[in-house]
């Protein structure tokens, strides 16, 4: 793959909602959308890093950063020829899993369309359609997140999750079973927002049925959660203490959760993502593919891995027009019967950019070409 020009445009794009979760809220989606021109072709990828480092340590600025000094530099030094490669080529530089994602997500994208596959087809997905949730954020009060669980269950969507934190959780999953029942699936997501401390909320939580709880401690953690885990009959997910393969066998290996959240750009990209994918397959322990309130980019390759078989359980892919007025691809990513979205079969994501749509969101935009 002979990579001739990648481009790095900051978009800031108005949300149709407040969004919040334990640890902030936002309005603005600020991310960087990645362009890799070779032979013909461009492939698309996304960087979903926030503007601030609550979520995880990387930032727009981070991001940016470490593609203009080190990533792109090192793209441009070595042949390219699969995907895979650009993984091996990112190992030796320490973390900065968005960053590196948002390259390689673009890499694989273009690989899929100079190659006349889907994307994914080329990560060896098995679906043609996938079952999607929906993420619902903190609200003011329980009555305006019941209102947004009713809209959602009308929409069809196949799993509810909501984020909760201390002084906002018990009420809220108790007042979604009491309006709508036992057999909505929900789940909640706590965002690291509680400890040990909080022991005996996280039991109360154990007697609603949920189909897990998402992250309820440290964001580094996966030794309090195995012994939480230990105490709920309630699958614990892991989100944010899963960076890699290896952390996922370490957290499967001490018993920390029962359900892993993939998120490409947490653990570094799609290669990585296939790589947790097969661990988990291989010990029973089904994934979702969480979400960063993505672009349509984004969503596109959160769609494309999802096809992948051990993808069992739905996950927060929810359609363009629930987050965006304009999405930035043609056409948005909707749902194309309750809950479900088509897994597109053209070349790579599958999706047709914006460009007049990018323009109007773009802040900022560099361009780098290698070495004469
Ligand atoms: O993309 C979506 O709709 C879900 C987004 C979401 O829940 C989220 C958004 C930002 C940071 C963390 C999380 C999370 O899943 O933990
Ligand atoms: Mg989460």
């Amino acid at each position: 793959m002979k990579l001739e020009r990648i481009e790095v445009q900051q978009l800031q794009m108005p949300l149709r909602f407040r969004f919040e979760t334990s640890f902030g809220s936002t309005t603005i989606k600020d991310f960087l959308l990645i362009s890799v021109h070779g032979e013909g072709a461009v492939g698309y990828g996304e960087s979903v890093a926030m503007p601030t480092p609550f979520y995880n340590e990387e930032t727009t600025e981070t991001v940016w950063y470490m593609m203009e000094k080190f990533l792109i530099p090192k793209l441009f030094s070595q042949p390219i020829e699969t995907p895979e490669d650009v993984d091996r080529l990112f190992a030796p530089i320490r973390r900065n899993n968005m960053a590196k994602s948002a390259l390689e997500g673009a890499i694989w994208d273009l690989y899929s369309k100079q190659k006349g596959i889907s994307l994914a087809k080329a990560l060896g997905g098995t679906r043609s359609l996938i079952d999607v949730g929906i993420s619902i954020g903190i609200e003011p009060t329980v009555g305006e997140v019941l209102q947004r669980v009713e809209r959602a269950l009308a929409d069809g969507y196949k799993k509810i999750k909501v984020k909760i934190k201390p002084g906002f959780d018990v009420q809220v999953i108790q007042g979604i079973r009491e309006r709508f029942g036992d057999s909505v699936p929900l789940m909640a997501d706590a965002n690291s927002a509680y400890t040990m401390e909080h022991l005996d909320i996280m039991k109360e939580l154990d007697q609603y049925g949920l189909i897990m709880i998402e992250q309820p401690l440290a964001h580094d953690d996966i030794i309090d959660h195995a012994k939480l885990q230990a105490q709920l009959k309630t699958p614990i997910c892991l989100d944010e203490s899963i960076h890699n393969a290896e952390d996922a066998r370490k957290a499967i290996e001490l018993g920390s959760c029962g359900i892993i959240n993939i998120k490409i750009g947490r653990v570094g990209g799609l290669t990585e993502s296939k790589r947790i994918h097969d661990l988990c397959e291989s010990h029973g322990i089904p994934v979702w593919c969480g979400g960063m309130v993505e672009s349509g980019v984004g969503r596109a390759h959160n769609v494309a891995i999802t096809s992948l078989p051990n993808f069992t359980i739905p996950g927060d892919t929810a359609a363009s027009s629930r987050y965006w007025d304009l999405d930035i691809i043609e056409p948005g990513v909707e749902l194309v019967a309750p809950g479900q979205l088509a897994v597109p079969e053209q070349p790579g994501i599958g999706y047709t950019l914006n460009q007049q749509a990018v323009g109007k969101y773009a802040v900022r935009s560099a361009s780098y070409r290698p070495a004469k």
